[in-house]
């Protein structure tokens, strides 16, 4: 009997009749782990994401999360994917409340709980603006505190503090861990920056050709530590990855 809280086995998957995008992949995410998936452009991070959250079917394997098909388990799922959309004529805290009013109307702990989620995340005092108001790092943080609102179980979340700078990217980093240690999220995270992926993951998958290559323990504390990036613990953690992910080169395609 298997303990993961996600599990992903023998999973492949093909668009229409073309060659697989994924072919084999087999991973357990336990519960409460932040498990980062790097690999080369086209290798399938985002495909694999997707049949995560129960958006494709897999041509043969299958996905579980606590034992359920994605599918059955949508309300468990929260998930940001690349260069999150906001509804441009509602307003910030309508975007965060749309899970919920998706599904009913939101009672006032919803909207306390969106309002807290904001401040958390710096946007204290842009609730009722728009988000065309907002700069292109801002949104990314609303588009979070949406996916968080729900407090899901599971969140996978592609790239996405992709388009922002260094500084904003690290403060949405540990806002990141310091959200999901509270709320005890499980968390599959997809990026190109090796140092982010060391940075967040308590494991990091190599992704490269449709398959995962290797899968490495990031020795790290936790909580991460002020100052941790200077540290040459985290540079040799960093070079580790790097090394994994150049030794995949040859298998993506
Ligand atoms: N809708 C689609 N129809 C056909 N092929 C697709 C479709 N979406 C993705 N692909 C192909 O599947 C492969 C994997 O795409 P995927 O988006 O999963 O890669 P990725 O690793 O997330 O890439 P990136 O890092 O650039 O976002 C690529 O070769 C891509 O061209």
């Amino acid at each position: 009997m298997s303990t993961a809280f996600l599990e992903l086995k023998a999973l492949s998957f093909a668009h229409g009749g073309a060659a697989p995008t994924l072919a084999g992949v087999d991973l357990d995410v336990p519960r409460g782990e932040l498990h980062c998936l790097l690999g080369r452009s086209g290798c399938g991070k985002t495909t694999l994401l997707k049949l995560a959250a129960g958006l494709v079917e897999p041509r043969s394997g299958h996905v579980r999360l606590r034992g359920r098909p994605p599918a059955q388990a949508r309300a468990d799922i929260g998930f940001v994917f690349q260069s999150p959309t906001l509804l441009e004529w509602h307003s910030v805290l309508d975007n965060v409340l749309l899970p919920i009013s998706l599904q009913r109307r939101p009672a006032p702990a919803d909207r306390d709980r969106a309002l807290h989620l904001l401040a958390r995340l710096g946007l204290d005092g842009l609730a009722q603006r728009h988000p065309r108001q907002l700069s292109g790092g801002q949104q990314s943080r609303a588009a979070l505190a949406r996916a968080l609102l729900p407090a899901p179980p599971l969140l996978l979340l592609d790239e996405p503090f992709a388009a922002l700078d260094a500084i904003t990217r690290e403060e949405l980093q540990q806002d990141l861990l310091r959200l999901c240690a509270d709320e005890g999220s499980t968390v599959l995270f997809v990026t190109h920056d090796i140092a982010e992926a060391v940075y967040l993951g308590d494991r990091v998958s190599v992704m490269a050709g449709g398959r995962l290559a290797r899968t490495l323990v990031v020795d790290l504390p936790r909580p991460r530590p002020p100052g941790l990036r200077a540290h040459g613990t985290f540079a040799r953690a960093v070079a580790r990855v790097r090394a994994a992910l150049e030794d995949s080169a040859g298998v993506c395609a």
